[in-house]
């Protein structure tokens, strides 16, 4: 049998998604706990709010809860988990292991993030809740490379978008920039907070020469992602899902992009997508109608996230598998995915570089040879 030349490899099994490396732009902390670890938290703080007390019930009633179809009722699930962050060993925990889940399913680098201002219940000052995080997350990446498995983790400070703090937070993230605080965001609910409200931040952060993303495109749309951009100055959108709102693709399959959609492809605006959330704030009715199929066809800057691995039950390999699924996508695709994500980092170029030639393409190359050795390659 003669075979043509291409690429022949075929699409990735779960075991092979899930030792691709990849990369996580878009991820809460206060999303992401171990069901039973919310439990023991509780336990611990004597928090008597928790739906239920069991892990396996509980992370199914966040999944149910989430899946509500509105982004404002998606967020309340979150008071039960800020609820037991409220102390330095519950958030040194949480982000330890974040990082552990994290390398375990993959992740070589991700940027994680929280809103220091919803972690003071219990005494705590801002400055504290960030010294806590980040020792979690140096002690996760250590556990995780005593398993053999190699990740950096950077924060990400976020600031609530109705609340009033942003320009406090914002001087946080510079003043921790050295210290494991890779940039700023805003997240919290979209429709009625535009992120104008918080300009203070954004102009700091920019005479500060920092960097920032901002929520945006999720549950609202266009004018979300323009303020976001052009008076803003953001790095990245937070989902930018909306986008596709600007893309008009006629009946024979041409596509026209408007300015703002030809401003974010052409100036390569990094989109962090979040397919399985989407589906459950309503933003995408289903995998298959998901414009991250388009996004990609159309070589936006797109990007494969998690958003909240407890409220949507899922992962990065979860996120991919969905996607191999839905569009065929192979490793190469995921490798796109992936580089795109790592050039979109806040850590400097020089290491990104590093990241996507030394640990991201030689990951996707052993993946992308291992048909030729298997036994299906040496019998038909
Ligand atoms: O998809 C989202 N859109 C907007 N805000 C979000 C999303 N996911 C989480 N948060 C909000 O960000 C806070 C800090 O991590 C969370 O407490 C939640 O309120
Ligand atoms: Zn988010």
């Amino acid at each position: 049998m003669t075979s043509q030349p291409g690429p022949t490899a075929p699409l990735p099994d779960a075991d092979q998604i899930r030792r691709a490396p990849k990369v996580l732009l878009h991820d809460h902390l206060d999303g992401g706990l171990r069901p039973g670890t919310v439990v023991d938290l509780a336990r611990a703080c004597g928090y008597e709010g928790l739906p239920e007390y069991d892990g396996d019930k509980l992370g199914t009633w966040f999944r149910e809860a989430a899946d509500s179809g509105s982004l404002e009722r998606y967020l309340e699930t979150f008071a039960h988990t800020c609820a037991v962050m409220q102390t330095s060993d519950a958030l040194r925990r949480v982000a330890s292991e974040c990082a552990q889940d994290l390398a375990e399913d993959g992740v070589v680098y991700a940027e994680v993030r929280y809103a220091p201002e919803q972690h003071l219940d219990g005494g705590l000052s801002l400055e504290e809740v960030v010294r806590a995080v980040n020792a979690g997350f140096r002690e996760g990446e250590r556990l995780a490379r005593e398993k053999g498995r190699r990740i950096r983790v950077g924060a990400l400070l976020t600031a609530m978008r109705h609340a009033a703090r942003a320009l406090e937070i914002a001087e946080l993230a510079n003043a921790h920039r050295d210290s494991g605080v890779v940039g700023f965001d805003i997240a919290g609910a979209e429709a009625g907070y535009p992120p104008t409200r918080h300009l203070d931040a954004f102009e700091y952060l920019k005479r500060e020469n920092n960097h920032f993303t901002i929520h945006a495109g999720e549950a609202f749309g266009l004018p979300s992602i323009w303020q976001a951009l052009q008076w803003c100055g953001a790095d990245r959108l937070g989902h930018g899902v909306r986008i596709i709102d600007d893309i008009d693709v006629a009946e024979d399959g041409s596509v026209t992009l408007g300015r703002l959609a030809a401003y974010v492809r052409d100036k390569r605006i990094p989109l962090e997508l979040c397919p399985s959330s989407n589906l459950q704030t309503g933003a995408a009715p289903s995998y298959a109608e998901h414009p991250i199929g388009l996004l990609r066809r159309l070589h936006f800057r797109a990007t494969v996230n998690t958003d909240n691995r407890l409220m949507s039950g899922t992962s990065m390999s979860r996120e991919f598998g969905a996607l191999v699924e839905t569009f065929g996508y192979g490793l190469d695709d995921m490798q796109w995915f992936t580089v795109n994500a790592m050039k979109s980092a806040f850590i400097p170029f020089d290491e990104r570089l590093a990241m996507i030639n030394d640990v991201i393409k030689p990951g996707y190359a052993e993946l992308k040879s291992e048909w030729l050795f298997s036994q299906t390659a040496v019998t038909s």
